[in-house]
């Protein structure tokens, strides 16, 4: 009697800049494939927020790593029903709100927190995917710091126009050009600092880029299938 040996569990790697579609393109992909999500930059946002919460001063950057180190931080990875908490409370909406993408860098920045957050994204990638079966990981250095080994790693990017327009939808609907002139400043500004830590505006070697500019959201997310299949991964 033959059997089948089981797939091994499947890790893609997506990087990108604010609003190329990590989040929602990742969150696609994964229930598409039926495998696990992983939102790093979610897990920098309640970082944020708690220090906030604890009046943890965001230069005292032993303190913030320390904070890091503490961090009572719980994750559901359904990408149908993605969460995060923090100490019991659900915080989802709060780390989205406008003073915590303003202040996050600040503490993505600091490079004590970012060996902490690199170290517990591993643990998760590896506990997520032996879970589901795998498991779709995004962020700024996912493809070339926390999981370079990842079966598949693709850059996410579209042009700054692109992005803009999106993240000004996504904040303040249709609102017109003023809110795309309000959402350059917060989202160029905070790509420039965190580009300081992180390269993520070219692909590594063995990495692929994605250009969603002209693709709508469903184009993008079969882009990111196909890189999968060409891969030989399951699709
Ligand atoms: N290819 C696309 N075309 C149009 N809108 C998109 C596309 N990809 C994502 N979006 C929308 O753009 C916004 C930002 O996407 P998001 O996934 O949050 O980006 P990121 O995680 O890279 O910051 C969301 O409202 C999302 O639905
Ligand atoms: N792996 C990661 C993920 C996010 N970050 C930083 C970059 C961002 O400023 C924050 C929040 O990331 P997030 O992906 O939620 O950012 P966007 O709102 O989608 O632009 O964390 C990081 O430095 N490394």
């Amino acid at each position: 009697m033959t059997t089948t040996p089981a797939p091994h569990p499947l890790v893609i790697a997506i990087d990108g800049p604010s609003g190329s579609g990590k989040s929602s393109v990742s969150r696609a992909v994964a229930a598409s494939l039926k495998v696990g999500y992983l939102d790093t930059g979610a897990m920098y946002r309640a970082l944020t927020w708690w220090c906030l919460d604890q009046d943890v001063d965001l230069a005292d950057t032993t303190a913030v790593a320390q904070a890091s180190r503490e961090l009572p931080l719980e994750l559901g990875t359904d990408p149908s029903a993605p969460s995060v908490s923090v100490d019991g409370t659900e915080v989802d909406a709060a780390i989205r709100e406008t003073r915590i993408s303003e202040a996050v860098s600040q503490v993505a920045t600091n490079l004590d927190v970012r060996a902490d957050m690199q170290q517990r994204q591993r643990a998760l990638i590896a506990e997520i995917a032996s879970a589901t079966g795998g498991v779709v990981a995004e962020g700024r250095d996912i493809t070339t710091v926390v999981a370079p080994d990842a079966d598949v790693r693709v850059l996410l990017t579209a042009s700054e126009e692109a992005r803009l327009a999106r993240r000004s939808k996504e904040l303040h609907g249709d609102a017109g050009s003023a809110s795309v002139e309000a959402t350059r400043a917060q989202v160029v500004q905070r790509d420039a600092r965190d580009s300081t830590v992180s390269q993520f505006t070219e692909a590594a070697e063995g990495v692929v880029t994605v250009d969603t500019s002209d693709l709508d959201f469903e184009q993008s997310v079969q882009a990111v299938l196909s890189v999968v299949a060409a891969r030989g991964e399951r699709v």
